[in-house]
């Protein structure tokens, strides 16, 4: 074994208030399919991971996989379509969603952290009675008639409850839960939900310390693309506005305040390619992407 070097002991050292500030605290983790990438991206994820359950923090997994969605569709010769960042989702393509989502990618996920060493379950919304959901519609204006029209996504579901009991009781037995952004409809119906959505929702009814959405990008980007380390939900909302925030990560800072406005301390919006994202954001001064707080 090599001896561990000043700036190594320095860097354990000067974690230490970050250790105690999270102590038995609750970290919600989105894990993006983007993020997911490369196989050392996804060893580096479960590893600070199965750190954070074995110095006591509590973190709770939600993934995407929006690009594995994709590609099994590629396979299968079928066509998406997007509308506000939602996948329209049809009878035949929420099974394909649910077998990627809530089978291949969950597994890939809790085995991740299982084999850095930590316990790790892999759930899905409709496990437990987790997230029951709610169809949603869009409503989008025609950029010629300047009609407006409400559009039926299909079998797109939002969080309509959160039941925490199975990720409690996961939590206090020392397991990191992994959830797969599914839930199902009071009539027992399989809705695709988008995962920050789910994160937002979970990160909310847990009454979470932090959550952390890691994307492929470093975080919220000014008009000149330089990272904005630190945003008050006001300037979020004048981003919106004026057209700076935009795409994708409207979804993404929109859950942040739906968490913010539920009692979440602080949400992050982060790069999950960079190796020990997640340790970067959670036990540095700088931390990693943009902290919108309340
Ligand atoms: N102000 C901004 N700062 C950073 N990214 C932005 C901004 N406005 C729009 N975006 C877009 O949002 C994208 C992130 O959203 P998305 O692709 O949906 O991520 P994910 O797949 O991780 O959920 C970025 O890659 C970028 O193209
Ligand atoms: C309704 C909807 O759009 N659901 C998403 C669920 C996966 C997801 O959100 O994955 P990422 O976080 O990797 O983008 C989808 O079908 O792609």
């Amino acid at each position: 074994m090599t001896e561990p070097t000043p700036d190594q002991m320095e860097i354990i050292s000067g974690a230490l208030p970050y250790l105690k500030r999270y102590d038995d605290q609750i970290v919600v983790v989105k894990y993006g399919g983007h993020a997911m990438g490369e196989e050392a991206t996804a060893l580096s994820f479960g590893r600070d991971i199965a750190l954070l359950e074995q110095v006591g923090i509590n973190p709770v997994v939600v993934h995407g996989g929006g690009p594995q969605i994709n590609s099994m569709l590629k396979r299968l010769n079928v066509q998406s379509t997007f509308v506000q960042g939602l996948r329209v989702t049809d009878e035949a393509m929420v099974e394909v969603v649910e077998m990627v989502l809530a089978g291949t990618v969950n597994k890939q996920v809790s085995n991740a952290i299982t084999r850095a060493g930590a316990m790790a379950v892999g759930i899905s919304g409709k496990d437990g009675n987790l997230i029951r959901a709610r169809r949603v519609t869009r409503t989008v204006k025609d950029p010629d008639s300047n009609i407006e029209r409400v559009l039926d996504l299909g079998l797109v579901g939002e969080p309509e409850q959160v039941d925490t009991k199975v990720l409690r009781l996961l939590i206090d037995a020392d397991i990191v839960p992994v959830v797969a952004p599914v839930g199902a409809g009071p009539d027992g119906q399989t809705y695709n939900i988008n995962a920050d959505t789910v994160a937002g929702a979970v990160a909310g009814a847990l009454n979470a310390e932090r959550m952390l959405l890691l994307t492929d990008v470093a975080g919220v980007l000014d008009e000149n693309k330089k990272l904005i380390p630190e945003m008050t939900v006001a300037e979020v909302r004048a981003g919106i506005e004026s057209g700076m925030i935009s795409g994708g990560m409207i979804p993404k800072v929109e859950t942040c305040i739906y968490a913010i406005e539920r009692g979440v301390k602080g949400a992050v919006i982060l790069d999950g390619r960079v190796q020990h994202a997640v340790l970067r954001e959670l036990f540095t001064d700088g931390g990693a992407g943009t902290l919108i707080r309340g």
